[in-house]
């Protein structure tokens, strides 16, 4: 499913510039992986590709968002509109992914009334109410820890069963109800221990520069990761994992 956000996100940006076919080999490099990977992958939502042409744009972006769950549309609820929680109500991003911003809610009077961009923050005494009056089918959490299983069990009453929590603490839920945390330090940590591992990689390859060469291309998506991840020279190639450069931010 990651891998299909990805695919998404790179054919948003062929749309935008007004491709209408791309091969498997150019949306594969754009995206991070294999070819082969991404062909298997499309082919799980049936027939997509023409052999020796390559793929529609549009109607591949659709078939994926149809998977995705996309073309239903989300309506998002965000609870504790501080530094966090200010910056992802604003982004305008979401909506072109399908998700409308419909709620915003905090604990604080001083914000309470506040607007920011087109919507005005109420009080989370009422999430309950509006959550389920505004058809809210994804509750965003950016509350400190403290407060945020308090907040997930309000957007579980309300009937919201998808949370994406910013808060490190684990949250309960219900079987039906899917959580997914996001931990950029977890990601900043996976960097770190890649890039230590590269540095290393190219100390046992004599100091070469070829080492950081092939780091540098596979980072900037120029070219897809052998099969066997190892180097022409036999010794384990110094690119970063697939997770890491399809930008995976979920928590474990
Ligand atoms: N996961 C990550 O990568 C990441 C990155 C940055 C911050 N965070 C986390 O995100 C959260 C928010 O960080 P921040 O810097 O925006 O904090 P902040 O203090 O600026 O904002 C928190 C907001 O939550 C509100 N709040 C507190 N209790 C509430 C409640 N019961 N109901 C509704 N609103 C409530 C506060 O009034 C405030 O507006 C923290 O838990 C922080 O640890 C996570």
């Amino acid at each position: 499913m990651t891998r299909l956000a990805t695919y998404l996100r790179v054919l948003g940006m062929l749309a935008d510039e007004g491709t209408l076919i791309v091969s498997s080999e150019e949306l594969a490099t754009a995206s991070g992986v294999g070819s082969a990977k991404l062909r298997k992958d499309l082919s799980f939502l049936g027939p997509n590709g023409v052999r020796g042409v390559g793929y529609d744009v549009l109607r591949l972006q659709a078939r994926i968002e149809n998977a995705l769950g996309l073309d239903r549309g989300h309506r998002v609820v965000l609870v504790g509109v501080g530094n966090l929680g200010r910056a992802l109500a604003g982004y305008a991003g979401f909506d072109r992914r399908g998700f409308t911003m419909a709620g915003l809610f905090d604990a604080d009077p001083a914000r309470v009334g506040t607007r920011v961009g087109n919507l005005t923050i109420r009080h989370v005494d009422g999430l309950e109410a509006a959550a389920r009056e505004l058809g809210a089918t994804i509750g965003v959490i950016a509350t400190p820890d403290a407060a945020a299983q308090g907040v997930c069990d309000l957007l579980v009453r309300s009937g919201v069963r998808s949370v994406l929590s910013f808060a490190s603490a684990p949250l309960a839920v219900p079987d039906h109800v899917e959580v997914r945390r996001v931990d950029l330090s977890v990601e900043m940590q996976v960097l770190s221990f890649h890039s230590a591992r590269n540095d290393a990689l190219a100390q046992v390859a004599g100091g070469s520069h070829a080492g950081l060469t092939d780091t540098r291309r596979a980072a900037s998506g120029l070219t897809a990761p052998s099969a066997n991840g190892h180097t022409a020279s036999g010794t384990p190639s110094p690119v970063a994992s697939a997770a890491t450069r399809n930008g995976s931010v979920i928590a474990p």
